[in-house]
């Protein structure tokens, strides 16, 4: 792969951005998409990650430098602040009309979660609303799912809640490895507020409640798998708390519980589809 497509992926904040578009393709399959809607559903949700990633980076470019980032390719100077510019309004521009391909409402709902990303990278992510944008994005991400289907079906409300309580976990737990270096340059979310320990504390709970509405959400009583994947997020995030805890006491970048969400989220994704009950 040439050389500047691996910087453009790494300036895209490829680990959440896969997670995600991996996520909305399973539900995508999940919810009874066609292989060719499947596919739109995924290009779309992708195009929507590159764009924010890349205009994240592009807009932080300088708090970035500031702070020594090893992991941004802006920083190491490996590719052009305007290239990454570019791509992401490209992205962002095409994300629309994919979603167009299914029905306008969906293309709605996609085009509400992107800007409303958007929003997060600027300027709410200084604000004590910071988790909105995070919440209102996970919250269309499986509405624009569900609405994508051929018959437009309306999207079942504990699908959304638990999108929305995802969403608000993944804000938590993706600040919490640069709580230090965000207050060094002057960005206050909603976590840098509450502090660390009241930050891992809402990941951790934010994903055991989403894991919850997943299972108990849908009608009928939970399936034994349903029970399983809660019995795995009551193990796995505690230890990712414990993990990231130890990590900020050592000064190393505490990422254990934003893993530990990652997953969770996918656990809840795959169970759900095997078990063929998320609609
Ligand atoms: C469905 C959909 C579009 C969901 C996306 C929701 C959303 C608000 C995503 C933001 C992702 C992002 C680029 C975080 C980086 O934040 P940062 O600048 O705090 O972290 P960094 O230091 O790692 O760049």
């Amino acid at each position: 792969m040439p050389e500047m497509v691996l910087r453009l992926i790494r300036a895209s904040h490829p680990e959440p951005a896969l997670a995600v578009t991996g996520v909305a393709a399973l539900l995508a399959w999940g919810v009874g998409h066609r292989p060719g809607g499947v596919a739109v559903v995924t290009a779309a949700v992708l195009a929507s990650q590159l764009a924010v990633g890349w205009l994240n980076d592009w807009l932080d470019a300088d708090r970035d430098a500031a702070v020594g980032r090893t992991d941004k390719p802006l920083v190491e100077g490996a590719i052009s602040r305007r290239v990454v510019g570019a791509a992401g309004v490209l992205a962002a521009l095409v994300t629309p009309p994919l979603a167009l391909a299914t029905n306008p409402a969906a293309a709605v709902l996609a085009t509400v979660a992107l800007v409303s990303a958007l929003l997060y990278n600027w300027p709410l992510k200084f604000t004590p609303a910071s988790v909105l944008p995070y919440a209102l994005s996970f919250g269309a991400l499986p509405a624009f799912v569900v609405l994508a289907l051929p018959d437009a079906p309306a999207p079942p409300l504990w699908l959304v809640a638990a999108g929305v309580l995802l969403g608000a976990g993944a804000h938590f737990a993706n600040v919490l490895p640069d709580l230090d270096d965000d207050v060094r340059t002057g960005v206050r979310g909603l976590p840098h507020r509450i502090g660390p320990a009241g930050t891992r504390t809402a990941a951790a709970g934010l994903l055991l409640a989403t894991t919850a509405t997943l299972v108990f959400g849908p009608p009928g009583p939970p399936s034994w798998s349903g029970l399983a994947a809660i019995a795995v997020a009551v193990v796995v995030l505690p230890l990712g708390w414990y993990g990231s805890r130890t990590a900020a006491r050592r000064g190393t970048r505490p990422v254990a519980v934003f893993r530990a969400v990652l997953l969770v989220a996918l656990i809840d994704v795959v169970l759900l589809v095997i078990a063929g009950r998320v609609v």
